[in-house]
């Protein structure tokens, strides 16, 4: 019997820590039961306590990857993070174009949990004039949400007006993550149909390196298995928070989620 299953490419930085970037990407992808394939666009050395340095890759070789994913195994979905100058992100947005690529989530990476930064001030212009126009979804964190704005976002109300914002900066529809502590973990979609929340209960935990990657993997997952964007944003939501949840702890700053939670089995 032969078969096959949706494939999910990652256009990302490599966390040497496994917890986030490409490799979280990788994890999450597999773990929906999906396929995942990987255009890398920067090595960083990191680990759960931070990040000590980035190595960007050639663009010309970021677009090699895209071409030769796209030409063999067509990608269902995109996910894209860092990505942390704007010639790179200029390949990404003619790689994309040239293979016309459909669901597209891009989660506007900016600093990491240790707040190292890992954009480039001209990459996040690039990012916003060449790759939102292309994007399904995307997926800023409240940080990430008050520099694309410039606003404060400490409440509610703020997240509902940076979301409104942001969705006149794109055709796809905005989720702006509740990790940062402004709802709870309550998160915040808006689409051509107005304003949705998605409740979150709020696990108490240190270990949240690499959520943001992971929430935005598992929702091209959604996306690649043929999922509308609410329906994709649910079950994504659901993975993380099970990640969260499972008591997984190793690392001696912020460490991983667990990525495997669901089969596990007794602990
Ligand atoms: N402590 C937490 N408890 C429950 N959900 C969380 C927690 N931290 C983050 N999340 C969820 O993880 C996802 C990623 O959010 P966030 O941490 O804000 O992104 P980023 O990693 O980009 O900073 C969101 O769905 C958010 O609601
Ligand atoms: C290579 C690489 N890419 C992205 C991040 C940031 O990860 P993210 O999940 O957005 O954020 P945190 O949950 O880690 O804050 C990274 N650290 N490395």
């Amino acid at each position: 019997m032969s078969y096959s299953v949706p494939s999910v490419v990652s256009i990302a930085g490599s966390d040497s820590s496994g917890g986030a970037g490409i490799q979280a990407d990788i994890k999450t992808v597999e773990a929906f039961g999906l396929f995942a394939q990987t255009v890398v666009t920067a090595l960083t050395v990191q680990n759960t306590l931070g990040v000590y340095g980035v190595f960007d890759a050639d663009p010309s070789f970021v677009r090699a990857q895209i071409d030769a994913v796209f030409s063999d195994i067509r990608p269902d979905a995109v996910k894209i993070g860092m990505v942390s100058s704007p010639s790179i992100v200029e390949s990404i947005a003619q790689g994309l174009a040239a293979h016309e690529a459909r669901s597209i989530v891009l989660d506007p990476v900016m600093v990491s949990t240790s707040g190292a930064p890992l954009i480039e001030d001209r990459a996040r212009e690039a990012l916003v004039e060449r790759l939102f126009p292309l994007a399904s979804v995307i997926t800023p964190n409240i940080p990430e949400a008050e520099v694309l704005c410039g606003m404060a976002v400490r409440t509610r109300d703020d997240m509902e007006r940076a979301a409104r914002m942001l969705k006149k900066m794109t055709p796809g529809a905005v989720l702006v993550k509740g990790g940062h502590g402004v709802s709870g973990a309550d998160d915040l979609l808006c689409c051509d149909d107005g304003l949705r929340w998605f409740e979150g209960r709020r696990i108490e935990t240190s270990n949240t390196h690499g959520t943001g990657c992971t929430l935005s993997s598992a929702i091209a997952c959604g996306l690649a298995r043929g999922e509308g964007v609410a329906e994709a944003v649910e079950a994504a939501k659901r993975y993380v928070a099970g990640a969260l949840e499972s008591g997984f702890d190793i690392g001696k700053g912020s460490g991983p989620l667990d990525h495997m939670w669901q089969y596990r089995g007794e602990k």
